[in-house]
């Protein structure tokens, strides 16, 4: 599923349809700084509904933070693969 969604984020990049979100990351429009914002304030949101023990707000922003984290991947050139090799790495 990751995957998947790592695949449309670069998709993204590539092709830069009109109307996508993700393309408004990958160009001026919003651009790098805009995703390091993102990730910034949903870590603060994550913490905070876990403080709250709300665990749909929790599900959400982690869905959030997952999904701009994906992008800021693609965008350094990087994938999943280097992911899964740093977390291979602490076994
Ligand atoms: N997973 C996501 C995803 N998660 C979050 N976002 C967008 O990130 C933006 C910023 O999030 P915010 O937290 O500011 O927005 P919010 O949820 O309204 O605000 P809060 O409730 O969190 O305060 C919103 O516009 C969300 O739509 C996402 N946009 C796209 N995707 C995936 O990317 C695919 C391609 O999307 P497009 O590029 O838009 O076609 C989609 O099919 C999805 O699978």
């Amino acid at each position: 599923m990751l995957d998947d969604l790592f695949a449309v984020v670069e998709e993204r990049k590539e092709t830069l349809p009109e109307g996508s979100y993700t393309t408004s990351l990958f160009t001026h429009e919003k651009g790098e700084n805009a995703v390091l914002e993102k990730l910034g304030e949903e870590a603060t949101e994550i913490v905070l509904a876990a403080k709250d023990d709300d665990d749909e707000e929790l599900a959400h922003e982690a869905a959030d933070f997952v999904y701009h984290l994906l992008v800021l991947l693609s965008m350094k050139g990087m994938s999943l693969d280097d992911l899964r090799a740093e977390l291979e790495e602490r076994r």
